[in-house]
């Protein structure tokens, strides 16, 4: 371990993000009675430029009015190139309630766009009396934004969540697709005349958990667009779990179960840390750094590893 301890992500239940447009109030109810662990209001993409007025209005109006129970309220603002970001920020933390958590900022590109945005909500927080200290969450979904990963998760101490947004960052980097999430076409090996698929959002998913954990940050999944593929948004979905994302998000509400089930901790999975974490405080008791449990090696990094299976497993059912 470096001199420096690698600092804790928020401990809060993150395993599902479920999207809804603020141009369609008609959902927010559903909503709130999902199973989400957090809601995330949209103002951006999924909102047309003459709606975005109304848009904030509506989710102004259900940050006072709708029951969000225990759910982390979110709210994706416009990005930094566009002429609405101020004005949502503005008239979310000047007239929304206090039920609002977070904001998330998409298509992130340096430290500089968090700044700008922390440096905002920092000024009405105070001019208002705000109580609660909003969080913020960004969206990787550039080519700017992987090049500039590590310094936009140090850049401040709002940040909580990074969440790679595969359709931008696809269209950012000139891929050749317009599927969001999931399985490619054309991204495959070929051997003896057999394909064998690879992963396109292996390296920004890596990069994104590393710099996250580097910075005590919750790595997440976005969108996976094709709500009717249930297998592909699971195998996906256990892809980004296997690399050390906490949660995905869900476009349409039958993706929220799917996260859920991938993002929490099996009995099995969590029975075999603990059996594990029990294998080595024997060892330990007979002087042993290292010991076999079931054929296979165990040691002292097992601990770790084993704990961080308890800990979110202990942690989503508090
Ligand atoms: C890709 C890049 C990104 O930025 S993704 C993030 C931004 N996009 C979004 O926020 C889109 C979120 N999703 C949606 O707007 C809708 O789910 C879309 C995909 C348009 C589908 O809506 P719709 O045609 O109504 O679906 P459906 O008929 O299958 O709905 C079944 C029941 O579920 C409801 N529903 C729909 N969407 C949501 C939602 N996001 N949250 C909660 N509930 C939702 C529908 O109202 C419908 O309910 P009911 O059965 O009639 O009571
Ligand atoms: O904002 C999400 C994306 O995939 O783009
Ligand atoms: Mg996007």
């Amino acid at each position: 371990m470096s001199f420096r301890v690698q600092p804790a992500a928020p401990a809060r239940p993150n395993r599902c993000q479920l999207f809804g447009p603020g141009s369609r109030p008609a959902i927010f109810e559903k909503m709130a009675a999902s199973a989400a662990d957090v809601i995330n209001l949209d103002l951006e993409d999924s909102v047309a430029p003459d709606d975005k007025p109304a848009a904030r209005r509506n989710i102004i109006e259900a940050s006072h009015n709708i029951d969000w129970g225990s759910k982390y309220l979110s709210v994706r603002i416009n990005g930094l190139d566009t002429p609405y970001w101020y004005r949502d920020v503005v008239e979310l933390l000047e007239e929304g309630s206090e039920r609002i958590d977070q904001i998330m900022i998409p298509k992130v590109g340096c430290a500089a766009d968090v700044y700008a945005v922390d440096a905002l909500v920092s000024a009405i927080e105070a001019a208002k009396g705000r109580k609660k200290r909003i969080s913020l969450e960004v969206i990787i979904e550039s080519a700017a934004g992987i090049a500039h990963v590590e310094e936009i998760a140090a850049a401040s101490p709002r940040l909580q969540a990074m969440s790679l947004g595969a359709a931008d960052f696809a269209a950012s980097m000139g891929m050749a697709t317009t599927g969001i999430g999931g399985t490619q076409e054309n991204y495959y090996m070929l051997r003896d005349g057999a394909k064998y698929w690879s992963d396109p959002w292996h390296w920004a998913q890596t990069a994104i958990v590393a710099a996250c954990r580097t910075h005590g940050i919750l790595p997440v999944d976005g969108p996976f667009g094709d709500f009717s593929d249930d297998e592909g948004f699971r195998a996906q979905a256990l892809r980004s779990a296997t690399l050390g994302m906490v949660g995905k998000w869900a476009i349409h509400p039958k993706q929220v179960t799917l996260a859920n089930e991938v993002f929490t901790p099996s009995e099995a999975a969590v029975a075999e840390a603990r059996e594990i974490l029990a294998a080595m405080e024997k060892a330990k008791a007979e002087g042993a750094g290292a010991t076999v449990y079931k054929g296979r090696l165990v040691d002292i990094a097992s601990i770790r590893q084993a704990e961080v299976i308890v800990r979110q497993s202990e942690m989503i059912k508090a």
